[in-house]
């Protein structure tokens, strides 16, 4: 994969097919949840992170093996089984179209997920390019101590004051 382009994408409401069931499939859904994208999970089983989602209503689940037609709707693919001809079948099948995330062989889809720090409206995203992610992990919680909780409501005011004026100069 060459240098990535750090784009901070809205997924509300967008349609995100996850296919495989296990360990990494359920931290990518996590992390789709959180922004409220509309997860569809392609799986014979569900790990019980994934379980758990799908019992709250979180996600939608096809109990079923891969098969191209469930991409039909998606706007964001991530092949997460632990098969890599049926992740490359994935790639594959999403074309080119569309963002395509693939877990064992990046170079077959056209995005990664990054590891980040939240704190409300602030974002901390760190990428390695696939050289490590623990390291993009370690950077990441060396920034934990940094950019504590008060940060929130830090960003909420600077947003507020923004919002303001703003306001006043339409
Ligand atoms: C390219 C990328 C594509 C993508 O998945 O998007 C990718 C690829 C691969 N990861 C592998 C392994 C591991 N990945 C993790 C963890 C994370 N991996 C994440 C991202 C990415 N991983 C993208 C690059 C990001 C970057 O470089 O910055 C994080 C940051 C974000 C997330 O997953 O959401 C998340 C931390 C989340 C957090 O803490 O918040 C762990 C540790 C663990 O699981 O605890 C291990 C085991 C240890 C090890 O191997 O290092 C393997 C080998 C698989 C195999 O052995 O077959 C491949 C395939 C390959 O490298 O070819
Ligand atoms: N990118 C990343 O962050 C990381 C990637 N990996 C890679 O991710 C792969 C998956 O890891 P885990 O989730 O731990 O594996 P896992 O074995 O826990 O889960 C694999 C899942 O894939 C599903 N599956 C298998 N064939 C399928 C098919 N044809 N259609 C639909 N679902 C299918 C299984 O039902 C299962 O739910 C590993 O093989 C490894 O190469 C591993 C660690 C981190």
């Amino acid at each position: 994969m060459g240098p990535l382009y750090p784009l901070m994408v809205d997924l509300k409401g967008k349609s995100a097919v996850v296919v495989g069931g296990g360990r990494v499939a359920a931290r990518k859904v996590k992390s789709l949840l959180e922004v409220g994208a509309q997860v569809t999970i392609i799986s014979p089983v569900l790990d019980v992170e994934l379980t758990k989602e799908v019992e709250a209503g979180n996600a939608d689940w096809k109990r079923q093996w891969f098969s191209p037609e469930v991409l039909h709707e998606a706007w964001v693919v991530v092949a997460a089984t632990n098969d890599r001809d049926v992740n490359a079948q994935v790639a594959r099948a999403a074309g080119d179209r569309r963002l395509v995330n693939v877990v064992d062989q990046p170079e077959l889809g056209n995005c990664h997920f990054p590891a980040y720090l939240r704190r409300g409206r602030l974002t901390l995203a760190v990428s390695t390019g696939g050289a490590s992610p623990r390291l993009a992990q370690q950077i990441r919680d060396g920034w934990k101590k940094e950019f504590d909780d008060t940060w929130t409501e830090r960003l909420e005011q600077l947003y507020r004051e923004r919002r303001k004026r703003r306001g006043r100069r339409q």
